[in-house]
């Protein structure tokens, strides 16, 4: 009883609101027998703080009957969470009508309360009080939402929870959790609604949902999905703790309908045996269990130990790295807890609940040690503790829903359960909060890192290589192109350095010439100023001679112009060459800095289009040069043709005025000569022919030079008759003939006939008389008897004083 006024103690969600001091324990079902048993010999009380409220677990209290499962994890939060106690009343079915119908219910409800009375007889009761108080009208949905669904978000969120049913036989467990509600969705019990929600909460990318279904049947398990799988290990990891069942079949659920279809084969395969008191009584404990396994994206919390810290900032670079979730949801139907005796069981189905006696009772002997902070919790009794260690002390949210019935006829079973849930509401489990880093997921995404970012590696490098390939492809192109034009510009400049080195000589070649022809020029204005000099003294002696000085001075005027306006050309040329020779300097420096560092086929091309222009330039250069030398060649021709012109002119000259000065003397010597009258005549007759005879050969050699002209042949015809007049007038025997005829030809240069001039000769001198002329009448030649006659002729015409002379002659 003292457990139960500690119980009263307990705060409204915590108290179990009994009212009745008296213990009414009577059950004779193990579990509740054994708690019964516990709480009859007083054991620990569940401890309290000042408030009233139950104090957390010390560190004996809090103990799990598993060691600490969380070492690869790091969180360290645990939470003191008391084990969630509901009680639901079953509605009367037709037998308990039938059979009670004398009797009224045993229990009585308060839902708003949260309690439930008990009637001990009648006129007593006691009072209990639960989490939640379900009448025989609760929906499935609510008793889940209640009861289930906060277990369910506690294992969305990482924690192991735990849902289990307990009852008596027929109360309604199989209802309360395990009902497919295939025909009335409302009709679904905890299985399905709880994975229902799951589904709904997961992503079926990143999380996984996996369940495993099991019977616990005579202390052997079994597995439904796989009946044939039997008698199936527990594993226990000692380190962490964890209960795995590692032959169990495991199958991820796809969604809802999957799941149905498990639980229907699941629930197929559960044994299910007729008892006397439930025809379809589950003589089996039901264990389904749903693996939960979510990706979390956290960043690194301070909580993590620096090492670990220090190893993913590392990896992750602070950023979310991939934490895993895993949590585990039992949901347990549990087989009926009833009486042996009244169940009626013999043979196998009297094994059967023995073994669910068994196990029932060593789950309530748990619960009762867990209760009183027992140091011992005998866990290891059956394979239902084992395998529910985890749910009741450990780290598990827990929820139980315990089922009563309302008959009267039962109301010992019903006490035992009642106690059986009271005795639970006073554990507290530790839950903790499961995360893990997800290495393996995390090995998978590396690896996916990894491969992406060789892949991409391996693109980086084969663009690399391609770029590489052009680039060298483009190198060796540009090499080539550069030597080519290389060798082409080489080539050009070498063939310039030639035409260079051509043009210099040719250059040279006609600067000598020009100062040749500027010596030239100079000798020749010398030779002109000296003969205008000449010409100057000779000019009134030869007027004749002055057009051809004019036309020399203008000649050698526009010679003179030609020859400034050639020499302005060359030194143009020379201008042009020089700046030929200059920009060809610069072209080849130019050359010379292309050759040392050529950037690119573009300054080739701009260098030899240069080039080109530059060429261009000394073909034009060349062409003018070579017009210009024609030109000049022209101008020297010219100036050759003047020049001998000018020489023979010079020498006509020349001649011309020795001849002058040599007839000259000769008329000078010929005046002295001639005699004033016949007596003069015979004196100075020998004196000519002396005179005569001695320049007869000079005079002779002097008038060689007409003989090739035809007119003075015409006069050396004439001479001949002039001769022989001479001879008749006996002059010629003086100075003979020839010098006759150049005397006649000196002073009388406009006598147009051989008649003329004689008559001029013997008129004007008297040397010889009318006698003599008179005497040539009767010349035995006819040739001067004609002439004779003319002359006598014309001076008779004349009129002249000779007239009677001649008269007298013809007489
Ligand atoms: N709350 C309820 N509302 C309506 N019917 C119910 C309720 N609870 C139980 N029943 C009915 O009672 C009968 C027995 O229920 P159930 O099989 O769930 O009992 P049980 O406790 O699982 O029995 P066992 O332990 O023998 O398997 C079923 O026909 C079920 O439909």
């Amino acid at each position: 009883m003292a457990s139960r006024s500690s119980r009263q103690s307990y705060s409204h969600n915590h108290n179990n609101g009994s009212s009745s001091s008296s213990s009414t324990s009577t059950s004779s079902s193990s579990a509740a027998a054994a708690v019964s048993s516990r709480t009859t010999v007083g054991h620990a009380q569940p401890a309290h703080n000042s408030s009233g409220r139950p104090k957390p677990p010390s560190a004996t209290s809090r103990r799990s009957v598993i060691p600490n499962s969380r070492t690869q994890s790091f969180h360290s939060d645990q939470e003191p969470r008391r084990v969630r106690v509901a009680i639901r009343l079953r509605p009367r079915n037709a037998e308990d009508l039938l059979s009670d119908a004398d009797f009224s219910d045993c229990v009585e409800l308060q839902p708003e309360l949260k309690r439930l009375k008990l009637s001990k007889n009648n006129w007593s009761s006691e009072s209990y009080r639960f989490d939640e108080v379900f009448t025989e009208t609760a929906s499935q949905k609510r008793v889940y939402e209640v009861v289930a669904k906060p277990v369910v978000e506690s294992v969305l969120n990482g924690y192991n929870g735990t849902v289990m049913a307990y009852g008596q036989t027929g109360t309604g467990k199989t209802y309360t959790v395990g009902r497919l509600g295939k025909e009335d969705a409302s009709e679904r019990g905890i299985m399905v609604r709880a994975l229902e929600d799951i589904i709904a909460s997961t992503s079926p990318a990143s999380d996984s949902v996996e369940v495993s279904y099991l019977q616990l049947y005579m202390e052997s398990i079994q597995d439904l999905l796989a009946p044939e799988k039997t008698n199936i290990p527990i594993n226990e990891d000692p380190k962490t703790g964890e209960v795995s069942l590692p032959g169990a079949t495991v199958v991820r659920v796809q969604d809802l309908d999957h799941f149905l279809q498990l639980l229907q084969v699941g629930e197929a395969n559960r044994h299910a045996a007729n008892t006397k008191m439930n025809t379809e009584s589950s003589r089996s404990h039901a264990i389904l269990m749903v693996h939960i396994r979510r990706s979390v994206h956290e960043k690194v919390n301070d909580e993590i130990n620096s090492q670990e810290k220090g190893t993913k900032s590392d990896l992750f670079d602070g950023n979310g790295i991939p934490i895993v979730r895993k949590s585990k949801l039992l949901i347990v139907d549990l087989a009926g807890s009833e009486r042996i005796d009244k169940s009626g069981s013999e043979g196998l189905l009297l094994e059967e609940a023995k073994f669910i006696n068994l196990s029932l009772s060593s789950l309530g002997k748990c619960i009762n040690a867990l209760a009183e902070n027992s140091s011992h919790i005998p866990t290891r009794d059956s394979k239902l503790t084992r395998l529910l260690r985890d749910s009741f002390g450990g780290s598990a949210r827990t929820s139980l829903i315990v089922t009563i019935g309302p008959s009267a006829r039962h109301h010992a079973e019903t006490a035992s359960t009642i106690m059986f849930g009271q005795r639970a509401m006073k554990i507290v489990n530790m839950v903790k909060l499961k995360e893990e880093f997800d290495y393996e997921s995390l090995s998978r995404k590396l690896e996916g890192q990894v491969d992406h970012l060789t892949a991409e590696i391996e693109r980086q490098q084969k663009l690399r290589d391609d770029d590489k390939y052009k680039l060298e492809k483009q190198l060796r192109e540009c090499h080539d192109s550069f030597a080519e034009a290389r060798k082409v510009l080489v080539t050009r400049s070498e063939i310039l350095e030639k035409e260079n080195i051509h043009l210099e000589s040719e250059m040279k070649g006609i600067l000598n010439e020009l100062n040749h022809q500027k010596d030239l020029n100079n000798l020749m204005q010398d030779k002109v100023s000296k003969l205008e000099m000449s010409l100057k003294h000779s000019e009134q002696h030869q007027l004749e001679n002055s057009t051809y000085q004019k036309v020399l001075a203008d000649t050698t005027q526009m010679y003179e112009k030609k020859m400034a306006e050639l020499i302005k050309q060359i030194e143009d040329e020379r201008a042009h060459s020089e700046n030929a020779e200059e920009q060809l300097a610069l072209m080849k420096k130019l050359l010379s800095e292309q050759q040392k560092s050529i950037q690119g086929q573009k300054q080739i091309d701009e260098l030899a289009l240069k080039l080109q222009e530059m060429y261009q330039l000394h073909e034009n250069t060349l062409s003018e040069l070579q017009s210009l030398k024609s030109e000049n060649k022209d101008l020297l021709l010219q100036k050759e043709k003047l020049n001998e012109e000018l020489h023979s002119v010079r020498q006509r000259l020349l001649e011309q005025e020795k001849q002058r000065k040599g007839i000259e003397n000769e008329l000078f010597k010929l005046k002295r000569a001639v005699p004033e009258n016949e007596n003069d005549f015979e004196d100075k007759k020998s004196y000519m022919k002396e005179e005569l005879s001695k320049g007869s050969s000079e005079f002779g050699n002097r008038m060689g030079s007409y003989r090739s002209n035809p007119l003075r042949e015409n006069i050396s015809g004439q001479r001949a008759t002039i001769a022989k007049i001479c001879e008749e007038g006996k002059i010629s025997s003086v100075i003979g003939p020839n010098k006759v005829c150049l005397i006649l030809l000196f002073f009388f240069p406009v006598v147009t006939s051989i008649d003329t001039m004689i008559y001029k000769l013997f008129g004007l001198h008297n040397t010889v008389g009318l006698q003599k002329i008179l005497q040539l009448l009767t010349s035995e030649d006819s040739d001067v008897q004609v002439h004779a006659v003319k002359v006598v002729a014309n001076l008779a015409a004349e009129g002249a004083p000779h007239l009677p002379i001649i008269s007298t002659c013809l007489k």
